[in-house]
């Protein structure tokens, strides 16, 4: 205060003299700050000046706190729109769960974990190591409470979590959605609670309602800002019928602008602005019912000149209100619309009566009324309208500014002050206990105030000489009390007498006045200061807690994924290099298998067939011979028993065939069920349905007739001829055909037989057949080999899309994580500063300084 009392608090020291000829104009070009009352100086000891100064460094506080919120709100925002980018990759979790608390022992349950993985692989995983690998199914978090009844701190519930991947961690409780205020998410569907509700969608549905709810905080915020932002407050002039509000306002302008009337008058809401605001043109714009008004748009509006307000507040059938532009060229240390500091405006409202309250009430309550004034006729105190709406205003704005109007009329000054504040005690307690800050016994009417369209009268030195404006002068048209024990001066018998004559009391009610001033002003710089500050302070520090609750799960959610995934890598990435590994070495060993069996068929088949072919002479083929009458028919009868014992050679070989490929098709699926297991796709083998596409078609192919030399050991007779040479001739024929006949049984297979393996080497008979029986093999192998490989290969890029999907959702857990984990410290930081911004005590000299009545 010492300093304050040397220096403006607004960077220049009184020395600087930038002001110390008193005279009472203001320097906007020197601070941000506008107000700058001239008779800051005046009488540094005296309270008025000590007033000017509190209210001046109030202003300062109030510049600092707005700064202050305005920054917060830009820096919220900024993090809201950050958080819905980081929501849109990875989709924030809604915190129906309860991150771990500071242990609470007394109360907290036991907590139990579940989760809501962002897995989601899309196929399934194989097997590992031998064992099924199966990571644990999607599931959304759900509520669950307290299995364990015990106390458990955080730390311990950390140490609790288990090693192995399992389900990330949720603390679920449906209380943690009750915390928020601002974010909660509006989802009601009958019967289920929120939490039931969000543990039944989508994490995407809630991240979308989530992004939402921001876009609505940012647009609040935004508008909080222009709020703050705004250098205007409004003051509602409010009261009883004819308690003389409209008479009240004029003396506030010192001019009289809007009607006054015994009988009521103003039937709709004026409000008074400067005219700057209106390119310094005086005018009034009466704006028809049910129109919205935009000063800019004359459609919008009517427009009438000042003196016929009259015309425009008593038709409240065309109208709903009106907005009067009026010049104030009083000083701004002295008027309260044109004060430097903020643009006030004033609004005439109607008086009260059962059937305007309700309307009045509501106007109260509009977000820009920063300040309610009522008005209360010092002779009727409060109706019952009054008292209604006071009482109802009261739970809106604590504190409400009275006017005793008309208390010139009152002659038993003291009773009629202790009544009425009395009844305002009833009425308003907290303006009672400030009341001689908030009320004040007036007489509006004992202030001069020029005409509505003359110039003003300058501000009131002199000008309330005999206690008249220039235009009315003081008059007994204030109503009458219907109390009988108010004593009215200028009562019964003296009709038309003013109610004071003295030039000395006219003083007084005029130092009254200035003194109302100057409370109302202070009053509106406040309450601008609450009603404008605090909405914003209390909606950021609601958003900034959300957040804060808000990135704590999520970054404890991200935590959780993260824990979750790396332990799955661990478990998927050797898996993924074992599955490759196998992979190869499957498939060699499943082309060796194949190679080995298709080799070993062949060389089988063809040792089998070459025996058969070479030693079916020596055979014995069971064809009776019954002489050389049916030689012929037994020689192709042996023919034939050849050709089946070769195909019957033939057929085992086959028969062996299949015997080796079930082998091998057992080998091969042993292989996949040992690198698969369950995911191997075992095929079914028929092995009846080999070889029975190529019939052995062998009789055709050994299509011969058969021959006389056939019949006949040429070679043998030969030797014959040498041994009957010297017989005669004829015996020799004999014993020769007798001979030959005989010997056909001996003679006729092995010459068949050389005829046949002639004929079958000829056509590559046994290569052909065992490259037959081999290929078929080959072919019939193929389809489990193929299966198994392609089985390998499934695994493997299953696994190696499960290993990028986690290693996409570890890097995203990452970056979610230390996102969340700033959010968290950075939330808590803004609330720390929102909190900081004290709107109570703030000026020093000023808050509390209701209390006294007089700011120190
Ligand atoms: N004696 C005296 N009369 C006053 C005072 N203030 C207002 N009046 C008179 O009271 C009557 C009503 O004043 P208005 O200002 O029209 O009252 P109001 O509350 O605006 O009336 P409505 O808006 O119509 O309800 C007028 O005749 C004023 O001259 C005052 O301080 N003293």
């Amino acid at each position: 205060m010492s300093n304050l009392d040397h220096d403006s608090g607004y960077g220049g020291s009184i020395s600087d003299g930038y002001i110390n000829d008193g005279s009472k104009h203001w320097n906007p070009g020197m601070t941000e700050d506008r107000y700058l009352p001239g008779d800051i100086f005046e009488g540094e000891g005296g309270e008025n000046g000590k007033r000017v100064m509190a209210s001046h460094v109030h202003q300062l506080y109030y510049n600092q706190n707005r700064a202050a919120l305005g920054r917060q709100i830009t820096r919220t925002v900024e993090t809201l729109k950050a958080l819905q980018q980081m929501n849109a990759t990875w989709p924030a979790q809604y915190p129906t769960v309860r991150h771990p608390q500071p242990p609470k022992p007394e109360s907290r349950p036991g907590m139990t974990h579940s989760q809501s993985s962002a897995g989601g692989s899309g196929s399934a995983p194989r097997q590992i190591d031998n064992k099924p690998f199966r990571p644990d199914a999607l599931k959304r978090a759900a509520t669950s409470l307290g299995e364990a009844s015990s106390a458990e701190s955080s730390s311990d519930a950390e140490q609790r979590r288990p090693k192995q991947p399992k389900e990330p961690e949720r603390l679920i409780t449906p209380e943690a959605a009750q915390d928020f205020s601002v974010l909660k998410l509006n989802m009601n569907v009958q019967g289920f609670t929120q939490a039931e509700i969000a543990h039944s969608m989508k994490k995407e549905s809630i991240a979308a309602l989530l992004d939402g709810k921001i876009n609505q905080s940012i647009k609040h915020l935004l508008l909080l800002r222009d709020r703050i932002e705004d250098m205007s407050s409004k003051v509602l002039v409010t009261g009883d019928l004819n308690a003389g509000k409209s008479t009240f306002c004029n003396a506030l302008l010192r001019r009289k602008i809007l009607p006054e009337d015994q009988q009521p008058c103003t039937s709709i809401f004026c409000e008074v602005l400067d005219a700057k605001e209106n390119g310094n043109l005086e005018e009034a714009h009466a704006i028809p019912k049910h129109v919205t008004y935009n000063r800019n748009d004359e459609r919008t509006y009517d427009v009438y000149p000042l003196h016929e307000l009259e015309k425009v507040v008593t038709d409240d059938e065309k109208y709903s209100q009106c907005k009067v532009y009026v010049k104030d060229s009083r000083a701004i240390d002295e008027s309260l619309l044109n004060n430097g500091v903020v643009d006030i405006s004033l609004i005439d409202a109607p008086g009260l009566n059962a059937d305007s309250v309700k309307t009045t009430g509501n106007f109260a309550r509009q977000e820009e009324i920063d300040v309610v004034v009522f008005v209360v006729s010092a002779a009727n105190h409060f109706t019952l309208s009054a008292k209604e709406f006071l009482l109802e205003a009261a739970r809106e704005k604590a504190y409400i500014f009275m006017v005793v109007n008309g208390f010139d009329n009152i002659r038993d000054k003291e009773r009629c002050q202790r009544m009425i504040l009395g009844q305002i005690g009833i009425l308003s307690r907290t303006t009672f206990k400030e009341s001689s800050e908030l009320v004040h016994f007036v007489s509006s009417k004992a202030i001069p105030t020029a005409p509505p369209t003359g110039p003003p009268d300058g501000g009131g030195d002199g000008g309330a000489s005999g206690g008249s404006g220039s235009s009315s002068g003081p008059s007994n048209d204030f109503p009458q009390p219907d109390d009988e024990d108010d004593e009215l001066i200028g009562k019964h018998g003296e009709p038309g007498s003013p109610p004071d004559k003295g030039k000395g009391k006219d003083k007084e009610k005029i130092e009254d006045f200035e003194k109302l001033e100057s409370s109302l002003r202070r009053f509106v710089l406040e309450k601008r200061a609450r009603s404008k500050l605090a909405p914003a302070r209390t909606y950021l520090l609601n958003v900034l807690a959300d957040l804060n609750l808000l990135a704590t799960v999520n970054r404890d959610v991200a935590q959780s994924e993260l824990d979750r995934v790396v332990g799955e890598l661990e478990e998927i990435e050797p898996a993924f290099e074992k599955s490759k590994q196998a992979r190869s070495e499957v498939s060699d060993d499943v082309d060796k298998t194949i190679e080995d069996t298709c080799s070993e068929i062949y060389r089988n088949t063809r040792t089998i067939v070459t025996n058969a072919i070479s030693q079916v002479a020596e055979t014995d083929l069971k064809v009776p011979y019954s002489g050389l009458m049916n030689a012929y028919q037994y020689a192709e009868d042996i023919k034939m028993a050849m050709l089946d014992d070769i195909s019957s050679a033939v057929t085992m070989c086959e028969s062996q065939a299949k015997q080796k490929t079930i082998g091998s098709v057992n080998t091969i699926k042993s292989l996949g069920i040992l690198h698969l297991g369950n995911d191997y796709t075992d095929l079914t083998f028929n092995s009846d349905k080999m070889f029975r596409g190529r019939r052995d078609a062998l009789a055709r192919e050994v299509d011969f007739d058969i021959e006389i030399a056939d019949f006949f050991d040429i070679s043998g007779l030969w030797d014959r001829q040498e041994k009957v040479a010297g017989t005669g001739l004829v015996i020799s024929v004999l014993l020769t055909s007798a001979y030959l006949l005989h010997s056909i049984p001996h003679t006729l297979p092995p010459r068949l037989s050389r005829r046949i393996s002639a004929t079958l080497a000829s056509t590559d008979y046994t290569h052909r057949n065992s490259l037959r029986i081999s290929h078929e093999v080959r072919k019939i192998l193929r389809f489990p080999a193929e299966t198994l490989r392609s089985g390998l290969q499934a695994s493997v890029r299953d696994l190696g899309e499960q290993r990028e999907e986690r290693r996409k959702v570890k890097r995203e857990s990452e970056v979610a994580r230390k996102y969340f984990g700033n959010l968290v410290r950075e939330t808590a930081e803004g609330r720390r500063k929102v909190e900081d911004v004290d709107l109570e005590g703030a000026a020093p000299g000023v808050a509390g300084g209701y209390e006294s009545g007089v700011m120190v």
